[in-house]
């Protein structure tokens, strides 16, 4: 099934999912060259947007150097500000904005935002109704199954949601007093799917084709949404979208290609964020596909403190591995 969002058409219907201290722009860029429907900025607060506070302009940057629209997600609890941020993050370039309120955060829902939106519909439709309002973009909107296992309230408030212009919904398969634990609920995000017309996603454990196609069948959604699978590995969607919807096989780097890769990666997160910052930041995505690729020297990559000697690292540890 095709999601197709005013005239952007999200193909193949596999998403990357918005993650704080993950999805920035160099992740997102290498994910959508290995291919995607869509990639989705971390989420940047709205009331931190209007400071121009520079580290957090950098989040909603949009340059995905492909021809593919980007999507920033916005979090905040008042309606006003996600407004003024919406018509910020549409001026730097964003072609769809998507509102936060699956965030399970005590920082965020503390203040009333991310989740805790969902136990105040009211007041989270003020604040859809102004940022679908305040841009001529399509929005979209993410969600969990409810607060917890007594107001499974989705279903309510995606319907509210399409009537108040939002084109597409992704549901996490978890209730915020879940967190991250147990498993996704992909059959509860049926009840969603059946109460609005507009496309709705998949979202949470999806890692793979198995996993994908089970989210697809159990929840009746029109695409899903990947996020920590996609971690150390940012061909995994395309290698989704291949086994489910027939796009090319993405080619999986190993040894030297799988080095080249982590090394491009690495590069771009220290001109992204600067040496200093780029160098802690990138530590977790090494971490990441030394894991996967049961790559050796992870420790000493996690502590080393020049780009100099971490490439060394990255190219001894990925490239020769398979070479040997
Ligand atoms: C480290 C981390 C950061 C996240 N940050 C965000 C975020 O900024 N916005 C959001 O809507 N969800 C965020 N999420 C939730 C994911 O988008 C996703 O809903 C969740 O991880 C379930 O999907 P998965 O099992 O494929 O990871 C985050 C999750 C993780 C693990």
């Amino acid at each position: 099934m095709t999601i197709t969002l005013d005239t952007f058409r999200l193909w193949p219907p596999v998403l990357l999912a918005p993650m704080a201290g993950i999805t920035d722009l160099p992740f997102r860029r290498i994910v959508a060259r290995f291919g995607a429907g869509l990639v989705v900025s971390e989420m940047v607060a709205s009331g931190e947007m209007l400071t121009a506070k520079p580290s957090v302009r950098a989040k909603a940057r949009t340059e995905l150097g492909l021809d593919m629209a980007a999507s920033v997600q916005l979090a905040g609890r008042e309606a006003q500000p996600m407004a003024e941020a919406a018509r910020m993050v549409a001026d730097m370039g964003a072609k769809i904005v998507d509102i936060n309120m699956g965030c399970p955060a005590k920082k965020v829902t503390g203040g009333y935002s991310g989740a805790a939106l969902m136990r105040d519909p009211d007041h989270a439709l003020r604040l859809i109704e102004a940022v679908t309002g305040a841009v001529d973009l399509p929005v979209t909107l993410k969600m969990r199954l409810g607060w917890d296992t007594d107001s499974l309230n989705a279903p309510e408030i995606a319907r509210r949601a399409e009537a108040a212009g939002v084109k597409m919904i992704v549901i996490h398969g978890r209730t915020r007093m879940q967190f991250y634990k147990g498993t996704a609920d992909w059959a509860a995000i049926r009840a969603v799917r059946d109460a609005v017309g507009i496309p709705v996603v998949a979202n949470g454990d999806v890692t793979d084709a198995v996993s994908a196609a089970a989210a697809l069948k159990a929840s009746g959604a029109a695409g899903v949404m990947v996020g920590r699978g996609a971690q150390g590995a940012p061909w995994v969607l395309a290698e989704i979208a291949h086994a489910i919807h027939g796009t090319p096989a993405p080619a999986i780097p190993e040894g030297d290609a799988l080095a080249d890769l982590v090394a491009e990666h690495y590069e771009s997160i220290l001109s992204f964020y600067g040496a200093d910052l780029g160098l802690r930041l990138a530590r977790k995505h090494l971490g990441w596909y030394a894991e996967r690729a049961g790559a050796p020297l992870r420790a000493e990559m996690m502590v080393s403190s020049t780009a100099q000697e971490t490439l060394g690292l990255i190219r001894r540890a990925f490239g020769e591995r398979i070479a040997a």
